[in-house]
């Protein structure tokens, strides 16, 4: 990328990112995710090189039509992709909790790198002579003043030697020589395996599924389902765990939870039943909640009670929640932060306000006009078509045979995502080629095609 575009144009190693983060920083931050299933027939790039942030405390909803990438994002979080699944090279899911890192470090020390010696052991030259990447591209002009954490955060974790084929790698901020002292670092959850990743999903990550029936296992009661998690991830058993389960249930509003806790998962109703699967993830005193059209099921009152429920848990617990819907009036209600994906890919992104009242995508306008209510003249429209199948490199807008406004380029244009914020707002991006809107169209294009030259050699 040009100097000249670093005003406007993000992208994985885009400065926004890091200026919206809190003082404390993300819980996690997602660089340049690519999950892609090689099926016999074809390559589907499922998630196509996405990057958010999840902020501690933060509920951050992912929208879209079905088969937009949004569980396919939640499971390659959670270490869920199987084969022919697989979550590529160059992608990066930082996980970012202290107390995670310092008793990662402690407990896996021959697999933590110290990121002071990553500093010391890293060759500007090396990774710029050996790749197609260019010092421009990150917009600097000398190797050597390009931020190791940017070369990480656009992808080049292998090459700087943070991570190696399937290892997993924690890092440390290198000011500690014992884990409590710890301040800073990471763990790469994208390459977890073994016995930190059991430690990590279900530990520090939980997720809710659409069909409770996939979370619960028929053949034993709630309680004991409950009490199975508190003693893996608490180490809690006996009556104290028989105590806690109940309580758990009790408070996920399960009435009369001191009986129901010995009934079977067939005793329960849908909503009830995703409330004890709710009740599950909690015993594992998550930092971080992943919700999968966790109401989608449910009719309408208790899709509502349930949405208090999940709000209520994460003002009491201060958990971050991933929360995937299709739904955009769900996503109003819950959201702080919203990603619409499509295709594979994140095509909008701002907080929820500004995503309602100033959507800039043709995308996300379109899904807002299909909401009841949502369009001027009340009249329900639906973007006419489907999502693509995500077959083949994005080297055009995916979204342009639907689209409204698309014009020629949009078909030989992959967009970039731009900054699109009003005075005031912080960290809004589309991507598509009408932005920035303060330039013509030709120029706006080429910006596009020139940010899009430099992130293909990679
Ligand atoms: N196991 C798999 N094998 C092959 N392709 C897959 C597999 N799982 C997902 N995909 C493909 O990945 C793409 C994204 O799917 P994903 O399930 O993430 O969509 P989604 O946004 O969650 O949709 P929905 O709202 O229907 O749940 C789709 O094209 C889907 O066909
Ligand atoms: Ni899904």
């Amino acid at each position: 990328m040009a100097i000249d575009d670093r005003e406007d144009a993000v992208g994985s190693s885009g400065p926004t990112a890091a200026a919206r983060s809190s003082a404390d920083g993300p819980l996690i931050d997602v660089r340049n995710l690519q999950t892609a299933f090689f099926t016999e027939k074809e390559t589907i790039r499922a998630v196509d090189g996405i990057s958010f942030d999840i902020d501690p405390g933060e509920t951050v909803g992912i929208v879209g039509e079905s088969g937009s990438g949004k569980s396919v994002t939640a499971r390659s979080l959670m270490g869920l992709i199987e084969s022919p699944g697989r979550v590529l090279r160059g992608s990066s899911i930082r996980y970012r909790g202290i107390e995670a890192v310092r008793a990662f470090a402690d407990e896996f020390s021959k697999r933590t790198v110290d990121i002071a010696d990553l500093e010391a052991a890293y060759d500007p030259d090396e990774l710029f002579g050996s790749t197609a990447a260019t010092p421009e591209e990150f917009g600097y002009a000398d190797p050597a003043s390009v931020p190791l954490v940017d070369v990480a955060a656009a992808g080049y974790t292998d090459e700087i030697g943070l991570t190696s084929g399937t290892e997993c790698v924690f890092v440390t901020d290198g000011s500690a020589s014992t884990p409590e002292e710890i301040r800073g670092g990471f763990i790469e959850i994208s390459r977890l395996s073994g016995e930190p990743q059991r430690k990590m999903r279900g530990g520090r990550i939980a997720m809710v599924f659409q069909d409770p029936l996939t979370s619960l296992n028929p053949v034993y009661t709630v309680g004991n389902q409950i009490k199975e998690s508190l003693r893996q991830h608490q180490g809690i058993r006996g009556k104290e765990a028989t105590q806690e389960a109940a309580d758990l249930l009790e408070a996920v509003g399960i009435p009369d939870a001191r009986r129901r806790v010995d009934e079977y998962p067939h005793q329960f109703s849908g909503g009830m039943r995703q409330r004890a699967v709710i009740a599950m993830a909690l015993a594992c005193e998550p930092e971080m909640l992943i919700c999968d059209e966790p109401t989608t099921a449910l009719d309408v009152t208790i899709q509502a009670q349930i949405l208090d429920l999940l709000a209520e848990i994460q003002e009491s617990r201060d958990v971050s929640i991933m929360f995937i819907t299709h739904d955009m009036g769900v996503i109003a209600e819950v959201s702080d932060r919203v990603n619409v994906m499509y295709a594979g890919e994140i095509v909008e992104s701002a907080d929820v306000i500004p995503l309602f009242e100033d959507p800039k995508h043709p995308y996300t306008r379109g899904l807002l006009e299909s909401i009841p209510g949502g369009n001027v003249d009340g009249k329900l429209s639906t973007i006419e078509g489907s999502v693509p199948t995500p077959n083949e490199p994005a080297t055009y807008c995916r979204f342009a045979p639907r689209c409204p406004k698309a014009f020629d380029e949009c078909h030989e244009v992959h967009p970039v995502p731009i900054r699109v914020e009003s005075e005031g707002e912080s960290d809004h991006t589309a991507s598509c080629l009408l932005y920035p809107s303060d330039v013509p169209t030709a120029e706006a294009v080429a910006r596009h095609s020139r940010r899009n030259q430099a992130g293909e050699e990679k």
